[in-house]
């Protein structure tokens, strides 16, 4: 069955196949850092402007999808752009069973036909009204499509092509990384490694996001991470006796928190939390310690107590807590 329809569509996939790249007509491209050197030159994919309202609905349809499920929100909205918009007409075969696919689908409106069955017997196994999503298994599998999808009214579909999809996650991980490694290479505390073991540090860091009042961790539980914040206002809290839980420092951007991890495995002290939007830098300690032995043995040496990592580390935290 031929998915793809309009001449617009056949052009794009043409395009796509030329040296990788992916470009389309009536685009406005996007640049960003490639897989090797010659990505350096820029891959190119194309946007598909939509509405808030859209992105609302993609993002309803999409989040308990497997290929989507953990995205980070970027990640998400990139992926989403990258849908472009296909009509379809009653009776149109959008995906027929047994052929290949490279094209999954989100349902804009339109009511579609769930068919199943062998030699020309198809029954129908079920309907979408108006919402829902098909075609995900190509994205993740090359195996033959299980299902055929037929328009029952006329609809309109966003489409996404795996080529596409794999470019995006590719590409914004590449990119990712090298925001992570130059901001790596801007903290203070990593000013003193070696550009290699500040390359390896990206190995065992993780980027992490936290909503406005988030719980980063709590008193009492497990140090096990260590954390610098990339962007916001992070606020730690501590129990006083007979008072309430107390704000004690506030910590920004390129600031350290969470540091009694790095001397010993005591359950935390303090509560810190997301002020407004935070994002971290999350670091496992086990970890950041194999690949840092000895500059950790040096650090935990010179601190022989509290105070004096927190000298070193930078903020300061209420020791009278
Ligand atoms: N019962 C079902 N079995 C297999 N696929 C289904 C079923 N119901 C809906 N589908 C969708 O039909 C699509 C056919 O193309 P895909 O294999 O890419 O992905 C499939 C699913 O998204």
């Amino acid at each position: 069955m031929e998915t793809i329809t309009t001449d617009d569509e056949r052009e794009f996939i043409r395009a796509s196949q030329i040296r990788g790249r992916f470009q389309r007509r009536s685009s406005i491209p996007v640049e960003v850092f490639g897989p090797s050197e010659e990505e350096e030159a820029a891959v190119v994919w194309t946007i598909y402007p939509k509405s808030e309202e859209q992105i609302k609905k993609l993002k309803e349809a999409c989040k308990d999808l497997l290929p989507f499920r953990g995205l980070e929100d970027d990640l998400l909205l990139q992926i989403f752009s990258a849908m472009f918009e296909k009509k379809v007409l009653p009776q149109e075969c959008v995906v027929q069973q047994g052929e290949d696919g490279d094209h999954f689908f989100v349902i804009e409106h339109g009511v579609f036909d769930i068919m199943m069955g062998q030699n020309n017997q198809q029954n129908r196994i079920g309907q979408y009204k108006n919402s829902g999503t098909f075609g995900e298994l190509a994205l993740m599998y090359s195996y033959p499509r299980p299902a055929t999808i037929i328009a029952v009214t006329e609809g309109s579909l966003w489409g996404l092509d795996r080529k596409t999809f794999r470019t995006i996650t590719v590409t914004f991980q590449l990119e990712k990384k090298k925001r992570l490694q130059m901001f790596i290479a801007s903290v203070p505390f990593f000013k003193s490694l070696e550009a290699t073991e500040s390359a390896q540090i990206l190995d065992v860091v993780e980027e992490k996001t936290y909503e406005p009042g988030a719980c980063i961790f709590l008193k009492g539980e497990i140090a096990d991470k260590f954390y610098i914040v990339e962007s916001g206002e992070v606020k730690i809290v501590a129990e006083k006796p007979g008072s309430k839980e107390v704000g004690i420092v506030r910590h920004h951007k390129e600031e350290y928190f969470g540091e009694s991890a790095l001397i010993n495995n005591n359950p935390r002290t303090v509560s810190a939390y997301a002020e407004g939007e935070v994002k971290c830098i999350v670091m496992d300690v086990q970890a950041l310690e194999r690949l840092l032995g000895p500059c950790m043995d040096i650090l935990k040496r010179d601190m022989s107590n509290f105070e004096e990592l927190i000298e070193l580390l930078g903020p300061i935290i209420d020791t009278t807590v």
